[in-house]
């Protein structure tokens, strides 16, 4: 199990994460949800080892390395200059010292053009690429900053369906998403981070509340503000 304890984490001045504590367990889908700022792709770093400046301890309970057991999809993959998509699939298995495999298998399903160059993919098809080279790895855990954010609907269902099995087969699975529909449809848990510590851990039975929280008293104040800004008996209206 990923385990983190107490954790903190500033830019300068600014302090983003505090207190934070949470587990990933293999064969389970965790959701991290919260408002923009909230520091979601902040944790995840911190969880990758990415940002190491942190306060507080993040461990893998059995003692095993976690970047060597953990694949991370970013939330803007990068790709290099003049690289196929086939070659960058290569350079991450050699990177992580692993045999090269077959992708055709994977690819029939995602469908991508693995001979042109990446950066000249659209933006889903960046983010089915990066998905390309986590699924074709064996990762005991993925931390995935909003897996579904541009891919087409049945790229979504598809991811869906591609969670539950990994799930099915132990993996541990760590996301980001904005979709709450998604995220209660997939996750076993679901921990609201709000003013930089966890305002709430749910359990599947208590997603129910979790809409209720998210559109809290301030969303309330912003509808009737925006009423005023909006009246619906504006210029245009017909009488
Ligand atoms: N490199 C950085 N330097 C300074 N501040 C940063 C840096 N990266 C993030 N922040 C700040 O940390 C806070 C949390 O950012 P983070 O990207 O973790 O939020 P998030 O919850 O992932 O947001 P979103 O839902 O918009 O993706 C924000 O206030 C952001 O401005």
């Amino acid at each position: 199990m990923l385990s983190i304890r107490g954790l903190g984490k500033a830019y300068g001045d600014h302090q983003v994460l505090q207190q934070v504590d949470m587990d990933l367990r293999p064969g389970s889908i965790h959701g991290l949800v919260g408002a923009n700022g909230a520091g979601k792709t902040t944790l995840l770093h911190c969880l990758y080892g990415l940002l190491t400046d942190y306060t507080g301890q993040i461990r893998e309970t059995t003692g095993r390395p976690i970047r060597e057991h953990t694949g991370v999809l970013p939330y803007e993959p990068y790709f290099y200059p003049r690289l196929t998509g086939r070659e960058y699939l290569e350079f991450c298995l050699q990177a992580r010292g692993r045999l090269l495999v077959d992708f055709s298998a994977w690819n029939s399903l995602l469908e991508l053009p693995l001979d042109h160059y990446a950066e000249e993919y659209s933006a889903g098809m960046k983010k089915k690429l990066a998905l390309l080279a986590l699924l074709v790895q064996d990762f005991r855990y993925l931390v995935l900053d909003e897996p579904f954010n541009g891919l087409d609907m049945g790229a979504n269902l598809l991811l869906k369906e591609i969670l539950l099995r990994l799930r099915a087969q132990g993996r541990g699975i760590l996301l980001t998403s904005h979709i709450l529909g998604t995220l209660t449809e997939t996750c076993d848990e679901i921990t609201l981070l709000a003013g930089g510590t966890v305002q709430r851990h749910y359990h599947a039975a208590e997603f129910g509340a979790l809409t209720t929280d998210l559109l809290d008293l301030h969303y309330q104040e912003k509808v009737a503000h925006l009423a005023q800004l909006l009246p619906s008996s504006g210029p245009g209206t017909k009488v």
